[in-house]
């Protein structure tokens, strides 16, 4: 049986509709066209019965294995399959999601104010000297209680014009990605009876050691004979120590969710100073695309954080001196844009290094088909901002689509 909730059905159907074998037998094509679709009716209705054939027989688990670099993502969007796929977060989730937020607070303005000097940056009102003191006292850790004078500490830090420099030179030391988001709302954070609401639980870091499943249901509508489609989703660590667990889970897997922090385009690895985060994003991807363990999964490329992307690209910073071939880069747009497709272009070139024809195909997705040895390989894009329910929940809906598609190949339905 396979996955999907209602309003992707539609989709699906398109998908299996067209796909077909080119002449050889060995590649994959799929046409997203209504029209060829209506004018062949009696092939889509053959087509229908096989798989609504194919879904009541198929009852294993759909595995999904997501991957790639440190703060990428992998561990938000299994948060959102809960949001959309689970119940959601118990109480004791979020109360716990809450301590964690706490110290996510405090190794942001921990992690600032300990870079000031390093940057040469002093903070505006002397006053804060004694605050910036306390908070330095409790090393990376923190505090053992957040109590009300710590969170005044932290809030007179956080107004000080020095601590606001040195932020905007994040790029040139370690801070989370959401370090502005929690300083932002130290008056709700600190408060006694603080829950955490979905948007601050997508936002919490904490770093992935080992391997995570989350396992969830998506109901099959009744017209393709109801029942439910399990999926299994395996989140892995994605810094340098971690890569050498992934093997164990690659056995199975279907599919895999490979996630890039486009955002990442002017930081330097957590583990490794002198590597630059994106540059480390295409190295890892490329490992992934060769990797002969992973052959038979299909791939998707999630460019990830454009939120994030955008607003620096709006305060004016550019990714010219980190890529330098970004000046020969021409593409139509605004900077923002133009970046985005540059980032883009950085993997595409990992794909079409090896002998290469475009397929066009319709949007969101685009694909590409690398003719190997063996059978061709694809590989799909989509631009994400992982914190965002309503973005995951709709290229989720497109990536049923792309796994259904490249399971049928896999089982020879067609
Ligand atoms: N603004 C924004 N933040 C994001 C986005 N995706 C992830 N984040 C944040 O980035 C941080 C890192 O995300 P994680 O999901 O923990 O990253 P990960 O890939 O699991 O990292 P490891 O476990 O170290 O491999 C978290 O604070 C997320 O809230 C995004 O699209 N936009
Ligand atoms: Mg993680």
């Amino acid at each position: 049986m396979i996955i999907y909730d209602t309003a992707s059905v539609t989709l699906i159907y398109w998908a299996l509709a067209f796909v077909s074998r080119d002449t050889a037998g060995n590649t994959m094509r799929l046409i997203p066209c209504k029209k060829d679709y209506d004018e062949n009716e009696n092939h889509s209705k053959q087509i229908d019965r096989e798989i609504k054939h194919w879904i009541k027989t198929y009852n294993e688990a759909i595995k999904l294995l997501l991957l790639g670099t440190g703060e990428s993502g992998k561990t938000t969007i299994i948060k959102q399959m809960k949001i959309l796929h689970v119940q959601g977060f118990s109480a004791s989730e979020r109360a716990e999601k809450a301590r964690h937020i706490r110290h996510n607070i405090h190794e942001s303005i921990h992690d600032i104010v300990q870079s000031m000097p390093m940057l040469k940056i002093e903070l505006h009102n002397p006053k804060n000297c004694r605050s910036r003191n306390v908070i330095l006292s409790y090393g990376p850790e923190g505090p053992t209680e957040y109590t009300e004078e710590y969170f005044d500490h932290v809030r007179s830090l956080w107004r000080d014009g020095g601590v606001k420099e040195c932020f905007k030179r994040s790029n040139e030391y370690q801070l989370i990605d959401s370090a502005e988001y929690f300083l932002d709302r130290l008056d709700l954070i600190e408060k006694a009876d603080y829950v955490p609401s979905d948007a601050d639980i997508l936002r919490c870091r904490q770093k992935t050691t080992g391997i995570q499943k989350i396992e969830f249901k998506v109901k099959v509508p009744k017209s393709m004979q109801g029942g439910v489609q399990d999926f299994w989703m395996f989140d892995v660590g994605g810094q340098r120590g971690e890569r050498k667990k992934w093997i164990q889970v690659f056995e199975g897997i279907h599919a895999i969710w490979f996630l890039v922090a486009c955002s990442d385009f002017d930081q330097t690895l957590r583990e490794d100073g002198s590597q630059n985060r994106l540059k480390e994003a295409v190295d890892l991807f490329e490992d992934v695309w060769q990797s002969r363990f992973l052959l038979e999964a299909g791939l998707i490329l999630f460019l990830n954080k454009q939120d994030l992307l955008q607003s620096k690209v709006s305060q004016g910073r550019s990714i010219a001196p980190y890529f330098p071939q970004y000046s020969q880069f021409d593409a139509a747009g605004d900077e923002y844009t133009r970046t985005k497709l540059f980032i883009k272009s950085l993997f595409t070139e990992v794909i079409t290094r090896r002998r290469t024809r475009r397929v066009e195909a319709a949007a969101p997705a685009e694909r590409f088909v690398v003719t190997e040895a063996r059978r061709a390989r694809e590989c799909y894009f989509h631009f994400t901002t992982a914190t965002d329910t309503d973005n995951v929940r709709t290229v989720f809906r497109d990536v049923h689509q792309i796994i259904l598609t490249h399971l049928l190949n896999n089982i020879g339905v067609y």
